[in-house]
Order: structure tokens, then sequence, then C-alpha cells
């Protein structure tokens, strides 16, 4: 890389270095005036520099860098020999880098001059309309000039300074349309292709090329520059050059950051799902917190390691986190890392703990993509089962301790919230959550008060005036829609005030009841309004059951708070028949949903009305109407793969998305409708039958049983014997798994229509399905010993690769890998522990494992299905 280095003498002289060599330097950020009046790399070896107009910039440059100690800077009017085509297209692939790598980047805005200055860190307005302005934000090149330096100071043409990158950061984001996030150094892969393309839609060039050269680290990839061959084939070439480094990105994610097995939920699409629904986040309501002690000494002192917020419910703790978040995000440095999880009780793939360390691990690999090391070794023996299996908790959790401790990290702050709605393996997260915001330096140990609690009712005035300024934006909102006059809008405002006794959630619902009632009747309408927010819930219930719409609207909330996940609007049209009926009319739907009431209330409080018939009549008719959806809506090769090897991980979801309405329906739940008769109600229907004299009549029903229990177990072979296949081609399930299935399948005579009739001439495969129930695949040496538990549920098999795995016989998922095993073989089959505790052995044998500590000592027989359950899997075998 070539420099200019500053001399003692105060003049200027080009020096070069190589790439391992790089001494720190500042660099120049500028727009260009007329070729002639910059200084070139000519110009400088000439040393007619000093002539040139352009030099002011040079000097400008120089100074400032030697007030902050740096020797060197770069400028790109002189630095590069442009009449050097190597050079030249070198540079233009290396630029981004140039400014990533430099200490400090000065922007010199020509077009700004004079009496500006900055109050407070902001510009004054004047001067905001001028950098607004700026020249320097229309070109081309200054875009990544702007984002790839870690710091960028504004200069006028006189060299004043106007402000940083950080200081200015809204205001550049009002100018450029770039997330403050970017600007900070969050990874540029963490932004859309078409994100990063809007950022340089209205940017000019002098070169036509150059729109699209000047993109290059933009996206992080590599293109030879060929000047001549016009904006349109540049930006083809680009385009290419990006959708390979995205596939490429793509196919190492199944070990890297955009990993589909760790990633359950992305807590940013949480977040803003939250805030949406929630109906947008109001920063007066939140801001508070900002000064509160106990936040202050959580945030300021660093031997407060853990802040603990609680509140009734409704007061507004999901949306002050959300808050926090917001404000984290603009006040930490850059160094610094921030993770955050909303657990949800009613959507299964975010209300357990496993789920939670999952979401943080994942944002934190997004913004500092190296911690993916951590993950690597376990997910590169273990695969996806890491994620999955049953000692999910225990591999996750040693992840993240292992992330946490990670020298390379600043501080790490992590959020989460409603865990109360962690319903799966809470105490196993408190105590993880306790551990590690223990796990101080020694010296700190007896001074550190560790725990901060953050209570909303001990802060009620705050909270009250937060509330305060809630009803006010949202009485404002209802005003403006519904074209209040004074009166009416003092006394929406009056009693919202005088009624809400500290609780957001009252008034949003109030609100949300107000924005249907015309303004001349609001006033009396606000009277009927309990103060508390179980009496307001009551009294919407009962509105509910004496509307025209009390029958579809119970038979939403019954289906709302039974769900195991939350359902999408389109999936709920198919689950509501009185709903399907009015599907072209999605106004009134909408209207009918929003009466939509908390789910914890109807359980609680309102059972009777929502659930008349119990919840097993709602689960009876979810059921029913999924089949009828799974029939209506499934065919063959659903999403057009039309390539029979196609990988599930690279399909992208059709939009429209045939499979939207029925998502919910073909994850069929257990527990069903004939499991529960026979269990419960065998004896009494037959009972009933010789009473109603119909024995006769129960045994053919028994029979058409019997041979739909065949096919169910010819189905159940099937799945066993196909499920690799299918999993990793799913269109596999027509072709080889169909043509693979023994010719007395009842599946496969069923289906024949679905076989291939390209393939004239089938593999020769018996009528009976082998005595092979399904292939375990993974160990990748030969297999000495396996043992089932004694209640089979388990089974362990070692290996000469020096793994044992335990298995779920009945869907072959492996549940668990125990890396390092020594394992000897002898005649009987013999596991031994992992070197560090020999002598100590263990056997199988038969359906037991035995295990001895020590050398000489007895060894203890433990079944093996104890093992699974009760040891730390490193001490299992
Ligand atoms: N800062 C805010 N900006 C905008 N709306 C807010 C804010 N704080 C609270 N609200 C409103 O109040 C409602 C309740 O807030 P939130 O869901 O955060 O309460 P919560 O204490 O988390 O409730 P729960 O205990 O039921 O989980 C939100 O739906 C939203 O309408």
């Amino acid at each position: 890389m070539r420099l200019l280095k500053l001399e003692e003498n105060g003049t200027f002289n080009l020096t070069k270095h190589p790439a391992n060599k790089i001494p720190k330097y500042a660099i120049l950020s500028h727009t260009w005036g007329a070729e002639d009046e910059e200084v070139s790399f000519k110009d400088m070896k000439r040393g007619a520099a000093t002539s040139k107009t352009g030099y002011e910039k040079i000097q400008f440059c120089g100074c400032q860098a030697a007030k902050e100690s740096l020797k060197y800077f770069w400028v790109d009017t002189c630095c590069i020999d442009k009449s050097d085509n190597q050079e030249l297209q070198g540079s233009i692939n290396s630029m981004f880098r140039w400014y990533r790598d430099a200490e400090i980047c000065y922007v010199y805005l020509s077009d700004i001059s004079g009496g500006v200055s900055v109050r407070d860190g902001e510009l004054s307005r004047e001067w905001k309309r001028d950098f607004r302005k700026s020249r320097w934000f229309t070109r081309a090149w200054t875009l990544q000039e702007l984002i790839a330096p870690k710091s960028v100071q504004f200069f006028s043409k006189e060299g004043e300074r106007l402000g940083g990158k950080r200081s200015l950061e809204q205001t550049l984001f009002e100018i450029t349309g770039i997330p403050p996030e970017a600007l900070r150094g969050c990874p540029l892969s963490n932004f859309s292709v078409e994100e990063r393309m809007s950022w340089a839609k209205s940017r000019q060039s002098k070169y036509d090329e150059d729109a699209a050269y000047s993109l290059l680290g933009i996206f992080g990839v590599f293109m030879s520059p060929l000047y001549g061959e016009g904006k349109e084939y540049t930006f083809y070439r680009l385009q290419k050059e990006i959708k390979t480094r995205e596939a490429h990105l793509t196919g190492k994610s199944i070990a890297t950051i955009h990993n589909p097995s760790l990633r359950i939920t992305d807590p940013h699409d949480d977040k803003r799902r939250i805030e949406n629904t929630k109906g947008d986040l109001l920063e007066d309501s939140y801001s508070w917190i900002l000064d509160n002690t106990e936040f202050r000494q959580w945030q300021d002192d660093e031997q407060s390691r853990l802040l603990w917020i609680k509140g009734d419910p409704g007061k507004g703790k999901t949306m002050l986190l959300c808050g926090i978040v917001h404000e984290l995000k603009k006040s930490v440095v850059k160094m610094d890392l921030l993770s955050y999880f909303f657990c949800q009780a009613t959507d299964s793939r975010i209300n357990n703990a496993t789920a939670v360390i999952r979401g943080l691990i994942y944002l934190l690999i997004d913004q500092k993509p190296s911690l993916i090391s951590h993950i690597r070794k376990k997910y590169d023996r273990a695969g996806k089962a890491l994620f999955l299996d049953a000692n999910a908790w225990v591999a996750l959790s040693e992840i993240f301790t292992n992330i946490l401790q990670d020298p390379s990290l600043n501080s790490t702050y992590l959020i989460i919230d409603a865990l109360d709605e962690c319903v799966e393996d809470l105490p196993k997260l408190l105590k993880f959550i306790v551990e590690q915001s223990s796990a101080l330096p020694r010296e700190f140990l007896k001074k550190a008060k560790r725990r901060v609690r953050l209570s909303l009712e001990l802060n009620m005035e705050s909270v009250s005036a937060a509330v305060g300024m809630f009803i006010q934006w949202r009485v404002l909102q209802l005003s403006q829609d519904n074209k209040y006059d004074n009166k009416t809008r003092e006394a929406v405002q009056h009693f919202l005030s005088s009624n809400a006794d500290g609780t957001f959630l009252w008034v949003a619902l109030v609100c949300q009841n107000l924005k249907d009632v015309r303004k001349r009747n609001v006033i009396k309408k606000l009277d009927t309004f309990p103060p508390g927010l179980d009496s307001l819930y009551q009294q919407m219930m009962q509105q509910l059951s004496s509307s025209d719409d009390a029958d579809v609207g119970k038979e939403i909330l019954a289906l709302a708070a039974t769900v195991y996940r939350p359902i999408t609007l389109e999936e709920l049209v198919t689950l509501t028949e009185q709903l399907k009926e009015m599907a072209d009319d999605p106004e009134s739907i909408q209207e009918i949903i929003e009466h939509c009431v908390c789910k914890d209330f109807l359980f609680a409080k309102a059972f009777d009305k929502v659930f008349p018939y119990g919840t097993e009549a709602t689960h009876h008719t979810i059921f029913s109407k999924s089949m009828q959806e799974m029939s209506r809506t499934l065919r063959r090769d659903i999403y057009n793969l039309d390539a029979l090897g196609y990988p599930p991980e690279n399909v992208e979801q059709l939009d429209p998305d045939p499979l939207s309405a029925s998502r919910y329906s073909v994850d069929l739940q257990d527990g069903g409708a004939v499991d529960s008769f026979l269990r419960k109600q065998y004896l009494y229907w037959l009972e009933a039958l010789s009473l109603c004299k119909s024995m006769p009549k129960g045994l053919v029903s028994m029979t058409k049983l019997e041979s739909l229990i065949q096919l169910v177990r010819d189905a159940h072979r099937f799945i066993m014997s196909h499920k690799w296949a299918i999993e990793n081609s799913p269109l596999q399930a027509y072709i080889s798994v169909l043509i693979f299935s023994p010719t007395g399948s009842l599946i496969r005579d069923i289906l024949k229509k679905e076989e291939p009739c390209w393939i004239s001439i089938k593999p020769g495969i018996g009528d009976k399905w082998s005595a092979c129930l399904q292939t375990l695949k993974g160990h990748s040496s030969y297999v000495s010993s396996v043992a089932f538990s004694y209640d089979s549920t388990r089974l362990a098999s070692a290996s000469h690769d020096n793994t044992v795995k335990i298995w779920d016989p009945s869907n072959g998922d492996c549940l668990q890998t125990l890396n390092d095993v020594w394992i000897r073989h002898r005649s009987e089959n013999l596991l031994w522990l992992p070197s560090e505790y020999r002598p100590s052995c263990s056997a199988v044998s038969g359906n037991t494992i035995g295990i001895g500590v020590g050398s000489g000592r007895p060894w203890l027989p433990i079944h093996a299905h104890h093992l699974v359950s009760r040891i730390p899997c490193r001490f299992i075998v």
C-alpha cells in the first residue's frame, strides 16, 4: 500500500509498504474537483503538488493526522498510480479495506464553509441544511468511505470540525437512509442485498462503471474493473458476484451464522413484530428508565451484572425492554455486543429455555461471526441434533458460557423478556442466568452487589407519568382519526388519566374500544368502561356474548387459546367454519378478530363461556378441520421443485405459499380421538352396544378399524424406512422411496399411480418389509457395541470413531454423542471412559451398562436409561 508520510520539515513524501507491515494511518474522504486541480501521483513524483488547488486537502489531512500522532495518511488522488492498470484494478478492489483499516477518516467538505457551529453535539439548523445538501452525500465512492471506517470525522472547507459519524448518526441516517447499526460497524451481511443497494440508489459517479465498482466492498465481492463495459453490464456482473457470494454463504450456513438449525427465531424480527402488534413504541413512555437509579446502576457499575425488572400484567414491561434495546443499540460502543430474546408462552418456538439460549447465541454470532468457532466443533460432530436432541440445553449452555468468556469480547448485554412465559425448563434458565451474572473476577466478589431489582410498582410515579404520555398520544390519535371536538377530547383524556392506575394495557384496550365509537356517543360510552384489567376483560366477554358475532367470536377465542403456537390469519380462517364463509370479506374477519382477549383471562375467568363443551371439543374441531384442509391443499410437488434431489434447506417459500393455510395442520399432534376413546370409553361402549343390541355392528366397526390399523402400521414402516431419504430430498417420496418399498406394502399399492412411469425396470424388492426397521446413520467408523436400555426407549452404540451415540429407536434420532470415548474391543461389549478418567471403565452387557470408577473398584451396574437421564454426558459411559 502506498502512503503519504509527514516529514519533520512539514513536507509529504510517498512511501510504499508491504501488506503485512502497514503502519497506522489516517485516510481522506472528499469529492473530486476538476481533474487538473487534483494532485496526482505524477505530480507528487515530479514535485509539482504544491501548485495545485487540491494540495490544500492533502495538507489538511496531513496536519489533522499529525494532531492524532499519525505519521502516515492516504489520499486517493495521489496514492494510486493510475497509469498502471494493474495497480488501478487492485486499488479498486482494496479501497473498502483501506478505509476500513484506517485509524480515522477525515471527510473534507469543500462545499461547506465558515460560520458553522456545533452545539451540544447538534448542528445548528442552518448548518444542518447545508450539510444535508453537501455534494459529498451524492457521490458513489463516498458511500463506502462513510460506512467502512471505524471513525469518521467531518470538517468544513476551513478545516473546522463539524462532528463525527457517531454524534451525527441520526442526521446521517436521515440524509442517507443508512441505519445507525450499519454506521456503527454491524456486519453488512446483516442487511439485505436490496437494502444495501438502496443506500447507493441515488448516488452518481463520473464513470458509469464506478456506480458498481464502488459497491464491491459493501457486498464483499471482487471483480476486475473493465472501464468501457457500460453500467448495465457492470451491474449484471456485480449481481452475479453477489449471488455467488450469497450462495456460498448459505452453503456454508449449514454450519455458520445463517445456520437454519441455530436459528429457531430471529429475535430482531420478534421485536419488530411485537412493536408492530402492540402499536409502535413510544419513546416518551419508556425514556424514564434511562434516568432510573437502578437502571443506571446496572448500566454504569461493572459489578452490577443482573437487572431484574418486575411489574404487574400490562404495566408495559415488554415495551420497556423494547425501548431499552433501542437505547442500548444507540449507546453501547462498537466493541460491545447486545443480544435479546422475547419469550412467548403461546408460541412453542420461543417458550422454552433452550430456545432462549439459541436466540441469544444467534444474535451474538450475527454481530460477531468469529464466535461461531465455539459452536463449530460440537456442530461438526453432532450436526443438527446438537440443537434438537435431549441434551440441547446442556450443549448450548456450555457453548454460551464459552462465548461469554471469549477474550475478544468487551461487554455483552443480554436482555430476556417475559421469563414467566418460558414454560419449559425455566428453573434451568434462571440458574444459568444467576450463575453467569455471578461470574465476576475474584477481586469484585466481596464488594459486589451483583443483582439489582427494579420494581415497576415501586416506581409508580415514573410509570404513571409514562402512562400519562401514552394516554396523550393515544387520545391525540383518536381525536385525529375520529375528529373529536375539544370537549370530547378532554373528557377522554380525563377519564383515561383518572382510571388507568398506571396500567398501559388498560389504556390500550379502552382506546381500542373507542376506535369504533362515533364522536357523539363517546362521552356516554366512557362511563361503561370499568377500571381494572380483569373487569374490562369481563365486560368485553359479555359484549361479545351478546353481539351478533357471538358464535364465531367464541369459536375464534377457543381456537386461539387451544392451538399450540400462534396461527396466521389464513390458518385461522381454515380452521374456523364460520370465517371460511367470509373468506372474501377480509374486513369483516379483521373486525371480528379484533375482539380477541387475553388467553390467561380466557382460561382463568371465562372458561365456561369460551369452552362450553370443554377443550377436547375444540381439539377435535381443530383435528377434523386440519384433515379437511390437508385433503384440499396437499398435492404432488406442491413447491414445483421439479429436481428430485432438491434439498429442503434450499427451498424458498413461495409467495403466495400453497402451504400457508395448512402449515398448522401438517404438524399432526398426538392424542387422537380414537386413542382416547379406546383408553377411556371402550368398556362403556361395549356395554352400550349390548344394550342397543348392536354387538355385531361393533364387531364390524372394530374390523374396519383393524384394517385401518394395518394401513397405519404399513405407513409407519414406510416412514421409518425412508425417513432419511425424504428428509433430505422431499421429492424422493415419489421415486426411490416408492420403488424401494416391498411390493406387498399397502401404501405402495394404494399410491401406485404416483410411481415414476419413466423407470421401466424396477428393482426386485421382496413382498414383505425386511427385518430392518431403519438404518441409523452417524458413526464414521465401524460400530463395535450396541445396547438397548431395559425399556427399549434408548439405544447406545459405540464405534471405533471414538464416539458413543445414544439413539431414540422409535424415530432414529441421535439424541446424544459422547466424544473422545476410548473403546477397547474384547469378546464381550466393552466401552471405556475417556482417557482422563482411565482406568475407570464400563461395559455394556445385555440391557445394562456397568461403570467402574478407579481401578480395582467394583463395577456398578446401571440401566442405560438411567445413565442417559441422570448423569451428565461426559461421564456417562
Ligand atoms: N413505550 C410504549 N410505547 C407504546 N405503547 C406502549 C408502551 N408501553 C406500553 N404500551 C402499550 O401498553 C400495552 C401493554 O404493554 P406491555 O405488553 O409492554 O406490558 P407487559 O407489562 O409486558 O404486559 P404482560 O405482563 O401482560 O406481558 C402494549 O400493548 C402497548 O399498547
